[in-house]
């Protein structure tokens, strides 16, 4: 489909989109039903006479939406035959009916392609269109039909999507497999201080372990992208860099919308889910995606519309797949175009040996007895926390005082978020904060504005800085509000926090501070990593390297989290080792850590790694879901490369007396709240036999 006006469907479009704006409000009372549903599919379909078999079967829509007489050849266009199911918070999602395999194309959505003027003019994000669109190219939205609108969102989704601009479609294809009855997710964007709804996903991950550290943001170009993103929202997201920032508010910009004056006025958020809400989930059935559900308008040009329409291909001649459910030629994945080469820079790349431990036994899955009571034979390993754990466990009931801007004129909305913006843009203290806090007083709407921290400035100061900045804020005052110190952990602290001021919302689990709850499997397995690279150190140093080694693997699937928040799979079979050899190398870029990471980046870019498909979007990074097992605690350079290709974890031997990233320089690299990936960092607290001790000795300060 191309976004040429005429070729949308206008007509049917229409009256589909005022129906279900008022089909919506009675839903608030009654409760959303699958028949309202096909009801309202039923307007979306278009009467593509081509393909009925007999001329008398003219098709009439009731007021009930019910087809007067039937149809004889149904036409699926749905051949996966997904449900459509209301969840009480979620509103409604895709659910499959059976098991569908990961690679499976869900959907080629059409896009209605709306210009950012258009979006903007038509006010179009107050409306319910709000919540539904995908940014599209040049600052526009698109409007997915079909299934498009329908997904909700997870962190941890079992689908992709990929936008098509060149003929505005999205392709929706499973990551993942799929059981039977699950809800087919896709992920609106990495980092979930952008949503602009409180996020519920029990039934999408029934479990919800506590192992694993979120990222809180990836890069924005690759990220699934829905429109919503609050004004006040929008200024909790991590400064990443100018380029990014402008992109962002780009559009952002692009999303906004103004009041008659022109100036920026706060979006509606609209929940479908509560227009929605039902108090169970109803039970599966059918989107009823079928020839007999066609209708179509009859005046004559409503059938201009429609036969416009006649010459539309079936689901099955557009897109082959489709009829299979496999695809046959994946997506490229995000890393690499490259599928023959087997070597790189004339070496032929050869996976490293595998772990040496018993996997059945120790897991359990062996016919023969497990390892199961031999606990005592492993050493532990201690948690090494970050500065943003720290600041998390500090007073979450506290609060801070602030300045702020109060106002009642909408009018000076704009004015007072930008200057906000400029002012207070790279003040970690602020960032937990929604920047425009709304309440009713006495009748009348107050806006209220985050300023800065009060230590920051004097009130004199402040005014005189807004003074400059523009003109139109120099009647107003700045005072001083009382807001909470930190963002919310749970819904409870949610509700109390935003009483006082809106604040983000951000999880944290509870994560273990040693080993002790390990599995028994998962000891002796990270056991098997430490020994394998403290016998590479001592082969590098036999060779006269710096005897500092690296293993990068994944993380057997029998200790994935099942179906946790947050956790992409690794990439099973991917492993690489390396040690130092800034000295043979005579390179000072040669650390253990980096070799490693580039020996998983060379073997990515050939097969079988080039093969295998992101499993969410933007989230595909080099060392995505791998672990790490390395000698000497890396140091920062090291951890900010770990950092960035997304490692999950890094278990190490010996800590550094400085230069470390993680506790030998004091900074913390895995968890800090002013980077944008988070990951643990377990510490061995064994015994390591001296003279190995002696011989895995540096010194810290070499310059090579
Ligand atoms: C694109 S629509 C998805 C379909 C929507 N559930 C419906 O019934 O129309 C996006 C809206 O779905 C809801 N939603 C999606 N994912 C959700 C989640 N994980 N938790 C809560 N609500 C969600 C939010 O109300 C959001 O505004």
């Amino acid at each position: 489909m191309n976004t040429d006006r005429d070729d949308t469907p206008t007509e049917s479009g229409d009256r589909g989109l005022t129906k279900s704006e008022t089909r919506s409000k009675d839903d608030d009372v009654k409760g959303y039903s699958l028949d309202d549903n096909m009801q309202q599919h039923e307007m979306f379909q278009y009467n593509d006479t081509s393909d009925l078999s007999s001329k008398n079967q003219s098709i009439e829509v009731s007021s009930q939406g019910q087809s007067e007489s039937q149809i004889s050849e149904p036409h699926p266009i749905n051949p996966l035959n997904l449900h459509l199911i209301s969840h009480p918070s979620r509103g409604r999602g895709v659910f499959a009916p059976t098991i569908i395999p990961a690679g499976t194309l869900i959907e080629e959505s059409p896009v209605l392609v709306i210009t950012q003027r258009e979006w903007e003019e038509g006010k179009m994000n107050n409306s319910i269109l709000g919540s539904y669109g995908f940014c599209w190219r040049d600052s526009g939205m698109g409007i997915g039909l079909g299934l498009a609108s329908l997904f909700n969102h997870s962190s941890s989704p079992n689908v992709n999507f990929i936008r098509q601009f060149s003929n505005s479609t999205i392709k929706f294809i499973t990551s993942k497999n799929i059981e039977k009855g699950e809800e087919l997710c896709i992920c609106y964007s990495a980092d979930e201080s952008k949503l602009w709804f409180v996020k519920s996903d029990q039934a999408v991950n029934p479990t919800n372990s506590q192992d694993e550290m979120v990222s809180s943001e990836e890069e924005e170009g690759m990220e699934g992208f829905f429109s919503k993103i609050d004004l006040d929202e929008e200024d909790l997201v991590n400064e990443d860099g100018i380029a990014q920032k402008k992109e962002r508010e780009k559009r952002l910009e692009a999303s906004q919308t103004r009041d008659v004056n022109g100036q920026l006025i706060k979006r509606k958020k609209k929940s479908t889910s509560s227009l929605l809400s039902s108090t169970n989930i109803q039970s599966p059935q059918p989107i009823p995606f079928s020839n007999n559900a066609i209708a179509g308008p009859s005046t004559s040009a409503s059938s201009s519309t429609a036969s416009s329409r006649t010459s539309t291909p079936s689901s099955s001649s557009i897109y082959p797949e489709a009829s299979s459910g496999i695809i046959t030629s994946l997506p490229p994945p995000l890393h690499s175009t490259k599928t023959e080469s087997k070597s790189i820079d004339g070496r032929y790349m050869e996976l490293t040996d595998q772990l040496d431990w018993d996997e059945e036994y120790w897991t359990g899955t062996a016919p023969y007895p497990t390892g199961e009571g031999r606990e005592d034979e492993f050493a532990e390993f201690i948690r090494i926390k970050g500065p943003a754990e720290r600041e998390d466990e500090v007073d979450q009931d506290g609060t801070m005082e602030i300045w702020t801007l109060e106002f009642t004129d909408p009018r000076l909305t704009r004015t007072a978020l930008d200057f906000s913006k400029e002012l207070t843009a790279t003040d970690e203290r602020l960032r937990h904060l929604k920047r425009v806090c709304r309440r009713k007083e006495n009748d009348q709407e107050i806006c209220r504005i985050v300023l800065a921290m009060v230590t920051e400035y004097g009130q004199s100061t402040l005014q005189s800085i807004m003074t400059s900045y523009s003109p139109t804020l120099s009647h107003l005052t700045p005072s001083v509000h009382t807001v909470p110190s930190s963002s919310a952990k749970t819904q409870e602290q949610m509700k109390a926090k935003s009483h006082i001021w809106p604040v983000s919302f951000q999880p944290t689990p509870i994560i273990p501070n040693d080993s002790s709850d390990w599995p028994i499997g998962r000891k002796a397995w990270v056991t098997s990593g430490i020994k394998r690279v403290l016998s590479l150190a001592l082969q590098a140093k036999s060779k006269g390297e710096l005897p500092i080694a690296a293993y990068c693997t994944a993380q057997p699937s029998h200790f994935w989290p099942k179906k946790e928040e947050g956790f992409i799979p690794p990439t099973e079979g991917l492993r690489a080792s390396s040690n130092d050899t800034r000295i043979s190398d005579d390179h000072p870029l040669r650390h253990s850590a980096l070799n490693c990471i580039k020996s998983i980046a060379d073997l990515r870019t050939i097969p079988p790694f080039t093969e295998i498909t992101p499993t969410r979007n933007g989230a595909d990074y080099l060392l995505t879901s791998l672990s790490l097992f390395i000698t000497h605690e890396p140091c920062v350079m090291c951890c900010m490369a770990l950092l960035h290709s997304r490692v999950k974890e890094v278990f190490y031997v010996f800590d550094r007396s400085h230069g470390g990233g993680f506790s030998g320089s004091g900074l913390g690299i895995n968890a800090r709240n002013d980077l944008n990936h988070k990951f643990h960092a377990w510490k061995y607290d064994g015994r390591v036999d001296e003279r190995t001790k002696e011989l895995l000795k540096f010194d810290e300060d070499i310059q090579v």
